[in-house]
């Protein structure tokens, strides 16, 4: 159980914290490679490369099926191709947006009990914002945040400290008052240098590494393991 005492608000991570998306990536990343005449990549690949971003997303998986596909690949060739499978995966994405998603176990329940007990919410992930909203929106979760922003609304995305002092800036809260939870390195890193507390689920996508390894102040099964009891 962790103590959410000290805390005056929460910052939520999206992807692999409340909504398990890999359906949804493998599903409009599937889709964009076909459109680009190039072969399919498998689910648990894509699970290692999520967490920095659609961009680097993307990057990642026109190397890996490039490299698959024996065709030669260098950074020229990935950033040739990068503009139009920009182009079909968003369109891809927007159409299934939340389709073969799933809110993760406790979440609402998680979230419902720390807005009960008065903490401020805000959703910060590395996903665009223009998918982040109408995916909490379909799987209703938009009305607990106050704030949601996605990996474009900063100048920089998570590991960076930026999006989440910005965020607590938005929230008009302190940083060290204000609890991170997320799933990922990512989350844990820039936790720490913005000086916010870090708790991270034990069930998401860690870039492939064991998650209990990362530097962080807690971990939770489930975000009804958050106890939700506001600062004094
Ligand atoms: O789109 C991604 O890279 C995932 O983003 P998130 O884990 O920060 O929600
Ligand atoms: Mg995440």
């Amino acid at each position: 159980m962790q103590d959410t005492l000290s805390y005056d608000a929460a910052i939520i991570d999206l992807d692999g914290t409340m909504v398990d998306t890999l359906g949804d990536f493998a599903e409009a990343i599937n889709r964009m490679l076909g459109d680009l005449q190039l072969p399919p990549i498998d689910a648990g690949h894509i699970e290692h490369m999520v967490g920095k971003g659609s961009e680097h997303l993307l990057r990642s998986v026109l190397r890996h099926v490039l490299g698959q596909s024996g065709q030669a690949h260098d950074a020229l060739e990935i950033e040739a191709l990068y503009p139009a499978a920009w182009e079909s995966y968003q369109r891809h994405y927007l159409s299934i947006n939340g389709q073969f998603a799933q809110v993760y176990p406790g979440v609402r329940e998680g979230l419902d009990a720390l807005r009960r007990a008065g903490l401020r919410l805000a959703c910060l992930t590395n996903k665009p914002t223009a998918f982040a909203q109408p995916l909490l929106r379909a799987k209703g979760l938009d009305g607990f945040f106050e704030q949601v922003f996605g990996g474009d609304a900063f100048a920089r995305k998570k590991p960076d400290p930026l999006p989440l002092l910005k965020t607590c800036e938005a929230l008009r809260t302190a940083p060290e008052r204000t609890l991170m939870v997320g799933d990922s390195s990512n989350d844990a890193q820039a936790a720490r240098a913005a000086g916010c507390p870090v708790v991270l689920v034990t069930y998401g996508y860690n870039h492939g590494q064991p998650v209990r390894g990362v530097d962080a102040d807690g971990f939770v099964d489930a975000l009804t393991d958050l106890s939700p009891r506001r600062a004094a």
